[in-house]
């Protein structure tokens, strides 16, 4: 291992922009197909595989929702949960604000009564057994209505204290954050925590309705901000999170190349950048292999990836005692690896 892989591996980090649908990998899909008797388009994992590539977010979601139609019961939502946690535990990822897409499943009949349980068990098991605290964020598909969102946060009800955060994600172009206002205002008076994808495919202008008329706490994605000089001393002055997501970036096409990725002029213009992994299963990379990436071809120094690792819990919605915490471990391990 590298030094700049050992550092990475080492430090326990924070993930904050993980898609949980995205995580269902190729085997997983195959055997949840069979079990349920789905019919895939796909004749075997290696062929799931290698239908994973994408010339925009769009092109990508058409597979997403297809994949994600072979989690039919309890079970399935919570293996799915599981494979992720575990996965978490083999990168020291020690804390996970993790957004699922509920219209995804009511939408083909599979019920908040479903899904919720399965992955609840399996958040409450990987706190018991591997340490790790999750945080859900209930994500409304901007592609849908209004109406069908503010029924989905209705419809989450009996699940109100499992969920942290509310988000907006699916296709930007074209679903501006002005289209979910009300319902995000209703999401705020009960409490929630605010995030929408913006600026990913999208214009700044979509950002500043995410900061305006949403009243997000964290932009995700929110790598086109650089485009807006105005909005980009915005993001610095109120230190609003980023989660960037590189390695899917590259997939969607959002940039050609990871070393064209701007991750480190975001660093360097002050504002307050995080990595994530979006959808680590269609994207080719987990948390450290999206920390790997940066290292490899972005030019990154360790000082820029502890930044980053910091950054991660700055930016959560965890107490500030906690953070603090996180911080100061992260502090020991930098001062045990004898990293400057
Ligand atoms: N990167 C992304 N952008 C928008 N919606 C998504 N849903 C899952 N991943 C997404
Ligand atoms: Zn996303």
């Amino acid at each position: 291992m590298s030094n700049l892989e050992t550092l990475i591996q080492r430090l326990p980090k924070a993930e904050l922009h993980l898609h949980i649908e995205g995580s269902l990998e190729p085997q997983l899909m195959w055997d949840l197909a069979q079990k349920h008797h789905v019919e895939l388009p796909f004749s075997d994992v290696d062929a799931i595989k290698s239908a994973y590539q994408f010339d925009n977010l769009q092109s990508f979601l058409d597979l997403y929702y297809q994949g994600a139609d072979v989690l039919r019961d309890e079970d399935d939502f919570f293996q799915l949960m599981w494979a992720y946690l575990c996965k978490c535990h083999e990168q020291n990822v020690l804390h996970a604000e993790i957004m699922f897409d509920p219209q995804t499943h009511t939408e083909r009949g599979v019920s908040y009564d479903v899904f919720m349980p399965g992955f609840i068990k399996a958040i409450e098991k990987a706190r018991d057994e591997l340490g790790i605290s999750v945080y859900l964020i209930l994500s409304f598909l901007r592609h849908l209505s209004e109406e069908s969102a503010i029924e989905t946060l209705e419809k989450a009800r009996p699940y109100y204290e499992h969920i942290k955060a509310v988000g907006l994600d699916s296709s930007e172009l074209g679903n501006p954050p002005s289209k979910f206002e009300r319902v995000f205002a209703q999401a705020k008076a009960l409490g929630f925590k605010l995030v929408a994808h913006a600026g990913e495919e999208g214009p700044p202008e979509y950002i500043w309705e995410a900061l305006h008329l949403l009243k997000v706490d964290r932009i995700d994605h929110g790598v086109r901000s650089i485009e807006d000089p105005e909005l980009m001393a915005y993001l610095k002055q109120h230190q609003v999170p980023l989660t960037v997501c590189p390695l899917s970036n590259l997939k969607l096409c959002v940039i050609d190349q990871m070393s064209e990725h701007n991750i480190l002029q975001l660093m360097n213009d002050g504002l307050r950048v995080t990595v994530n992994a979006d959808d680590p299963s269609y994207f080719g990379g987990y948390l450290n292999e999206n920390f790997m990436a940066l290292a490899e071809h972005v030019n990154m120094q360790a000082s820029d990836l502890i930044t980053l690792v910091q950054n991660g819990f700055k930016a959560s919605f965890l107490p500030e005692k906690t953070k603090q915490d996180w911080l100061g471990i992260i502090e020991d391990t930098v001062s045990q690896l004898g990293v400057k």
